[in-house]
């Protein structure tokens, strides 16, 4: 099994030189699903199955992502779309080194952050401890979260109805608590920033200001993968968009091209 590949420094680009930043070599993703059959997982049937020494029936593969390749770029906004369940999130997921490749390699330059720092946020602590929690999992040093920490909590908004930062984050709507999530995962400059639909949680002002930061995000340093149904968001954010279908690439190039084609194909269904 091939595990993704990461190199630490991007080298510097010389003048009209393109830097990747991620390639992916013929990827295949199989998730494995034990217990699938009805009345297969209980305690009895594994114990028998383990005494006549047979394999588990119950083991369902699904083959989410089936031989993907491109290469990314730095300083490339690139937008994943496709249907519901045509493996954009197991893609993106793949390129943050989170799951493993069942063939096929994935090389990045720098280390990829999905956007979310969910494993790091604890609901039952407030806003404000998560914001120094949040930063402190990315790396950043407490000097630096005391400097972010207001431009942090202003970009979210979460304190324009009052002091919610300061209340348990179990107390958010999902809404507010995807933009702090934003907010802090945004707050630091990434090799390549991987997005999962954020932007579609927040209200309308809250996206304005997002799409504003994955521009000077792009402009700072990496790349960006923007992944959403949106159709106006990839267009407003991303000048190259994949298309995923099935788990395989069906188009990769300029957004407008793309985005019109799988325009057309929605059409059609
Ligand atoms: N944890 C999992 N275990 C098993 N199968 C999964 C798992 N996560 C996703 N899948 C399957 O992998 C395939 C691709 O799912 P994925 O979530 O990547 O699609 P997506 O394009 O992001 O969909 P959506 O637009 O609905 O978010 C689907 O068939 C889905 O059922």
């Amino acid at each position: 099994m091939e595990q993704n590949v990461t190199q630490d420094a991007v080298p510097a680009a010389k003048p009209g030189e393109r830097i990747p930043t991620v390639i992916a070599d013929d990827v295949h993703i199989v998730y494995k699903v034990y217990g699938a059959g009805a009345g297969k997982g209980s305690a009895t049937s594994a114990l028998s199955r383990i005494l006549r020494k047979k394999a588990s029936p119950a083991l369902t593969e699904v083959h989410a992502v089936r031989g993907i390749s491109f290469t990314a770029y730095k300083g490339e906004a690139i937008g994943l779309i496709g249907s519901n369940g045509s493996g954009k999130s197991t893609t993106l997921a793949a390129v943050a080194g989170l799951l493993p490749t069942a063939s096929g390699a994935i090389y990045t330059q720098g280390q990829p952050s999905l956007l979310g720092v969910n494993a790091a946020l604890m609901n039952d602590l407030s806003g404000e401890r998560n914001v120094v929690l949040g930063c402190l999992a990315m790396g950043m040093s407490y000097a630096e979260v005391q400097e972010k920490y207001q431009d942090i909590v202003d970009f979210s908004g979460i304190n324009e109805k009052g002091d919610f930062i300061s209340l348990p984050m179990r107390t958010y709507s999902s809404g507010m608590s995807a933009r702090l999530r934003f907010a802090i995962s945004a707050a630091k400059s990434h090799e390549v920033l991987l997005i999962d639909e954020a932007l579609a949680t927040g209200d309308a002002k809250f996206r304005v200001r997002s799409e504003k930061r994955i521009k000077e995000l792009r402009e700072e340093a990496g790349t960006v993968f923007l992944v959403s149904h949106s159709n106006s968001t990839i267009r407003e954010t991303c000048e190259r968009t994949i298309w995923l279908e099935h788990g395989k690439i069906l188009a990769d190039g300029p957004t407008d091209d793309v985005v019109k084609e799988y325009e057309d194909f929605t059409k059609k269904k």
